[in-house]
């Protein structure tokens, strides 16, 4: 996750080398970023889901991880200058003109990738959910997404290096190839493990239960999910609450130089605070919520921090533009972007049947999604509409799109309370610890061996 994440954001600081040496326009660059997430809605994730399901983390994880190089390379070659200028790239550059070929190529392997990514991500969290059921399931978790948080802050630092490495003019074909091949190291890592992790259950004789009997998903399970409140509780809050992170992260640079009035490097350095809070707070958070738990109660304080912190931007930064406010609320915000995915992945698994965690990940996974694509252009659309005339990117007002994130953590918030009240009614254990303590298992013996 962490060389995915990093190919991820590999081309976001390059946007002005990729329009003076490729001529994408902002637009473009909108379009390509989009694509990441374009097969995911339109049905991916819900196959990739039953595939986890039906034939386990072994076979899912390979087919992702290959999915991933295989859409890097792709979008590599779109970059490249054995594909810019050829007669493929006239032709493609012919139609929808506002699309270079090299964008629309770039595109289409950023959405294979993007398969592969996401994929990669529902294996990830049922494996981590099955092998640590019952123990430090939150803090494991806590630990890959640190991972991939880090992946995000040291792709923002080595990219535009990478891009002058060899000297002569900048190119974006570097950064983008070096990230390539740590994918291809990712894939051949996770095949070494496949191999090591099927040796291991044929020496111990034990399965490492992939596709058990008595576990067998059913496709029925699908519709079953998708007519669960609780499982739409959940998906409603995670969309509601990273369509005010991931976006955020993209325009946030802007946003600061507008209200600052500082340039885009300056305001890059205050906005890379924002994974490092994640980053180093999201394991110790998640240890906590193994020891003591309060899930629920996680999810409404990191709920109620991004609605603070989008006010803020929305409403106090335009009128107080201190970098210090600015820095001071970007560290808040890393603390609810902390708080949030460390309470809501592993309260999954504590709600959703074993059987089909893959689909329900892939579900929630699939709803964000819709998020993720939509939201940014909506975001677009109302900067657009509130800056009429404005033709100077460092006049832009950002009151009206930063308001829209708040509403959403607003919304956001009202599926954490709802779901701390259906917690306290049903008794789901969102509140309660990960680890059984010792007292609660000698307890748990006692009634098994009454019965
Ligand atoms: C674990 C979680 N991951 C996600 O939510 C992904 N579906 C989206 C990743 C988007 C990266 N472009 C997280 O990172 O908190």
């Amino acid at each position: 996750m962490f060389f995915a994440y990093m190919f991820v954001d590999v081309m976001s600081p390059l946007q002005e080398l990729l329009e003076v040496r490729l001529g994408w326009s902002p637009t473009a660059f909108g379009n390509y970023a989009g694509a990441e997430y374009m097969l995911n809605v339109f049905g991916f994730l819900i196959v990739a889901g039953i595939i986890l399901d039906k034939m386990g983390v072994r076979f899912t994880g390979t087919l992702s991880a290959s999915l991933m190089v295989g859409g890097a390379v792709i979008k590599l070659y779109a970059i490249s200058p054995l594909f810019v200028g050829t007669a493929f790239d006239g032709w493609l550059s012919s139609w929808w003109t506002a699309m270079p070929g090299s964008a629309k190529l770039a595109a289409l392997g950023f959405m294979i990738f993007g398969c592969g990514c996401e994929m990669a991500g529902i294996t990830v969290s049922k494996a981590i959910a099955r092998w640590f059921d019952g123990k430090e399931m939150a803090l494991a978790m806590g630990c890959e997404m640190a991972l991939a948080r880090l992946g995000v802050f040291a792709v923002f630092s080595l990219s535009p290096r990478l891009s002058q490495a060899l000297g002569g003019d900048p190119s974006v074909v570097v950064p983008v190839a070096f990230c390539t091949v740590l994918l291809l190291i990712g894939l051949i890592c996770f095949i070494v493990f496949t191999v090591m992790d099927r040796t291991l259950d044929r020496q111990t004789g034990v399965g490492s239960g992939e596709t058990s009997s008595e576990e067998e998903f059913k496709l029925s399970d699908v519709g079953g999910l998708f007519r669960s409140r609780l499982f739409w509780i959940i998906a409603l809050l995670c969309v509601l609450y990273y369509s005010a992170i991931f976006p955020f992260q993209r325009f946030g640079t802007n946003m600061l130089q507008c209200n600052l009035g500082i340039s885009a490097e300056t305001a890059a350095d205050l906005l890379r605070w924002f994974p490092i809070g994640a980053l180093m707070l999201t394991p110790p958070l998640g240890y906590c919520l193994d020891k003591f738990g309060r899930g629920a109660t996680m999810l409404i304080l990191g709920s109620l921090l991004l609605i603070g912190c989008h006010l803020v931007f929305a409403l106090l930064l335009p009128a107080v533009p201190s970098q210090i406010l600015a820095l001071v609320t970007i560290l808040v915000l890393g603390v609810s972007f902390a708080l949030v995915p460390a309470a809501l992945w592993p309260s999954v698994p504590k709600v959703m049947d074993k059987r089909y965690l893959g689909s329900a990940y892939s579900l929630i996974f699939w709803v964000q999604n819709i998020g993720l694509f939509g939201v940014p252009i909506l975001f677009g659309n109302v900067l657009a509409a509130s800056n009429a005339g404005v033709t100077d990117p460092m006049e832009y007002d950002y009151t009206n799109p930063m308001l829209m994130f708040a509403g959403f953590g607003v919304l956001a918030l009202i599926f954490a309370l709802w779901l701390k009240i259906l917690d306290t009614r049903k008794h789901y254990g969102l509140e309660a610890p990960n680890i059984a303590s010792d007292t609660a298992v000698e307890a748990a013996e006692a009634e098994s061996a009454e019965e």
